[in-house]
């Protein structure tokens, strides 16, 4: 061989083993801290978040005007014990929290998980920290807890009934005994009646006990399904969404349908009952399937809030509670989230798409209305990601979660004075957190073969002459939006961390916005034929793949796929009818049976398309093509999983092994669907790059 093809030949080998040089190690990557739980005190200027440090969640603090943060408990190992419901008392003295459970599943988000393998299985258990001397102490088992407005007492729920101790002398007890599970626990303003939800099963009902007179009394009760109950401002009424209770009479499975809700009120003392407003019978008028559903609340000057799509955006609206006339507060092409009712009740902060730039739709940012004016104002815009607001006490500040392309989600500080945004706690990132290597994906938006405009973000490094291998990553959800930085949700936080290595590691990295996802208006978020109706939303996933194989850079025969959940489905659909397209994958907790979700007909009722819908469903699912599937694939799933069920996983294998189709596998006994252990989601990802560089490396 001529020295000139030695020369080429090591420089091909240099380049190659250049393209996959990494900077930074996937356990860096994976070490951003996230912070949830953020919350604010009603009565001091306090902050207070929980935050997931390399798998140990510890609660902060952050005071203003200075906003110093400072960590207040110290678990210290990386079991896999969430924190939710963290609260401020009334009176801002103490901090309440839960640790435990799995407050993200589907089922038995309130029993304990064990991904340590503990002797004894964790519980779900509600903390004290008493500000005044740091003291941190469990005080009982239980869940959901309120704190009554003087502070004194906290009201919880325990095997689904009523419990309540006193913070200064903790003596858990059962506060009633009631038939079915209850829920939506709240306290009046005065503190003597106790709000909650009370489910039988077909229908539930929104109940009030009275703890002067221990007495219990339902409001307006019906064969309905009573929700979302609100206190009025003056505690003499309560308001609720109504939807229909039981089953309905057998409809057609595969076409859609209005999803009826009413908002009704209720007097306190005749439980007498009205309805207020119907939502309109149109598809865009059913509830709400985004963040909070009809996010119902009752503001000052007796005003009904809630969150429509009947515009076709996610939108906040207004309306007298006695006359009724409903008020559209916000407006525009975007989608509200997170909304938060003001202390003062008379303004609404949110979470909203929208902003200067034009790619903010795949951004979040800061927003507030002020109720009886209707005045908007977006209050943070750049290309930054803001969610999740709550304003403190002295109405100075605002704080809430902030990230960019490069930095992670951390704690931020609004001054509603000047403007301007404070990041806190930066000092919470390792100090070996690659921040300087990540890249700024960038918005690219492409034509679905039946015209829809899908948007995506791209990754990818400068250099690496030649063809560069790609992967295309699917979101799980499917109700989720991927945007142009670090995400407000842990596990897509996580999911930019492994696109950020492999598009490091010198990938094209494709992250697509198929149908069904949020953030782009109603139609796009509801369509048609999809999922067990007819999957079509798969069409966005394969034109994600043909974009890719059509990029000058892109190596058409180097091309992967990676997803979890409802993106893990959409990889192994992906895998089973393109593995022409897609030549490796690795399916995390993926849905891959889809039939079983038709009722089997009882007696002679049943759909009028139920056999079409049982076949739609068969040929929607990855079982299908199985005898096109050749891509090498590596399944992943939790043992413990809770939100898709491990089954889904242990079905599929059974029937590669039957038909000595290759796989690979790696189980991840006693964790979910959300990794809960740090040492877990390191191996997962791990596990998912090293399975790509494998079959997809020079
Ligand atoms: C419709 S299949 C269930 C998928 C699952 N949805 C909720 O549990 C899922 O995608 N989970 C995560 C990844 C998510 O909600 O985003």
């Amino acid at each position: 061989m001529d020295m000139k093809k030695v020369k080429l030949s090591i420089f091909i080998f240099l380049l190659g083993f250049n393209l996959f040089a990494q900077s930074f190690t996937m356990e860096q990557v994976t070490s951003f801290p996230f912070p949830s739980e953020l919350t604010a005190s009603n009565s001091k200027d306090w902050i207070a978040w929980a935050m997931n440090e390399k798998g140990l969640r510890n609660i902060y603090l952050a005071q203003a005007p200075h906003f110093d943060t400072k960590k207040v408990t110290n678990f210290s190992v990386d079991d896999g014990q969430e924190i939710s419901s963290l609260q401020f008392t009334p009176d801002g003295n103490n901090l309440i929290f839960v640790r435990g459970g799995e407050h993200g599943s589907n089922w038995d988000w309130n029993v304990g998980i064990n991904p340590s393998q503990s002797t004894f299985m964790p519980k779900v258990e509600i903390w004290k920290l008493a500000l005044v001397n740091g003291k941190v102490e469990m005080i009982t088992e239980g869940d959901e807890p309120i704190v009554s407005p003087d502070s004194k007492t906290v009201a919880y729920i325990k095997n689904r009934q009523v419990w309540t101790f006193d913070l200064n002398d903790p003596k858990p007890a059962q506060l009633f005994e009631i038939k079915g599970s209850v829920a939506n626990l709240s306290w009046s303003p005065s503190g003597d009646l106790l709000l909650f939800i009370v489910n039988r099963g077909t229908h539930s009902m929104v109940a009030v006990f009275d703890l002067r007179e221990k007495s219990l009394r339902y409001l307006s009760p019906s064969f309905s399904r009573d929700t979302s109950p609100r206190w009025s401002p003056d505690g003499r009424k309560v308001t609720f969404i109504r939807r229909p209770g039981g089953k309905p009479e057998p409809q057609p499975i595969l076409e859609q349908r209005h999803n009826p809700w009413e908002i009704w009120t209720a007097d306190i003392q005749t439980t007498e009952g009205k309805m207020r407003w119907k939502a309109p019978e149109t598809l865009r008028g059913s509830i709400s399937t985004t963040h909070g559903g009809a996010n119902l609340h009752w503001a000052a000057d007796n005003q009904l809030i809630y969150l429509s799509y009947e515009d076709g955006w996610p939108h906040l609206y207004a309306m007298d509670a006695e006359a009724g006339l409903s008020r559209q507060l916000t407006k525009g092409n975007f989608m509200v989230e997170h909304v938060l009712l003001t202390p003062d009740k008379k303004s609404l902060l949110f979470t909203a798409n929208t902003g200067p730039l034009k790619d903010d739709i795949d951004r979040r940012h800061i927003g507030r209305v002020d109720i009886l004016s209707g005045k908007m104002d977006i209050w943070s815009q750049g290309e930054s990601i803001e969610t999740n607001p709550v304003i403190l006490s002295g109405n100075q500040f605002l704080a809430c979660i902030s990230s960019n392309s490069k930095r992670p989600m951390l704690p931020t500080i609004l001054s509603l004075e000047t403007g301007q945004m404070k990041v806190i706690g930066e000092s919470i990132l390792p100090p070996d957190f690659p921040l300087e290597q990540m890249l700024t994906p960038k918005q690219v938006i492409f034509k679905s073969p039946d015209g829809l405009n899908i948007h995506a973000q791209i990754f990818e490094k400068e250099g690496g002459e030649g063809k560069k291998p790609a992967v295309l990553f699917v979101h799980g959800g499917p109700q989720r939006q991927m945007l142009l930085g670090w995400h407000y949700g842990d596990y897509y936080s996580n999911t930019y961390a492994i696109n950020q290595y492999l598009a490091n590691m010198g990938f094209v990295v494709l992250s697509v916005n198929f149908r069904l996802g949020i953030g782009y208006g109603h139609e796009f978020h509801k369509p048609e034929r999809t999922y067990w109706q007819g999957a079509e939303e798969y069409l966005d996933v394969k034109a994600a793949g043909e974009y890719l194989a059509s990029l000058p850079q892109v190596d058409d025969q180097r091309i992967g796929i990676y997803g979890g959940s409802y993106g893990g489905y959409l990889t192994a659909l992906a895998l089973a009818k393109d593995s022409g397209l897609f030549k490796v994958g690795v399916d995390i907790h993926g849905v891959h049976e889809l039939s079983s979700r038709l009722e089997m007909p009882e007696g002679f009722e049943k759909a009028p398309d139920f056999e079409k819908a049982q076949k739609t469903a068969f040929y929607s699912s990855p079982l299908a093509y199985l005898d096109t599937w050749t891509s090498p694939v590596l399944f992943i799933h939790g043992d413990d999983d809770r939100n898709v069920q491990v089954s889904q996983t242990v079905d599929l294998i059974r029937r590669f092994e039957e038909r000595k189709m290759p796989f690979e596998y790696l189980i991840i006994p006693d964790d979910s669907h959300h990794w809960m252990k740090y040492a877990n989601l390191v191996k997962v990802n791990t596990a998912t790059v090293d399975f790509l560089q494998k079959h997809l490396k020079p």
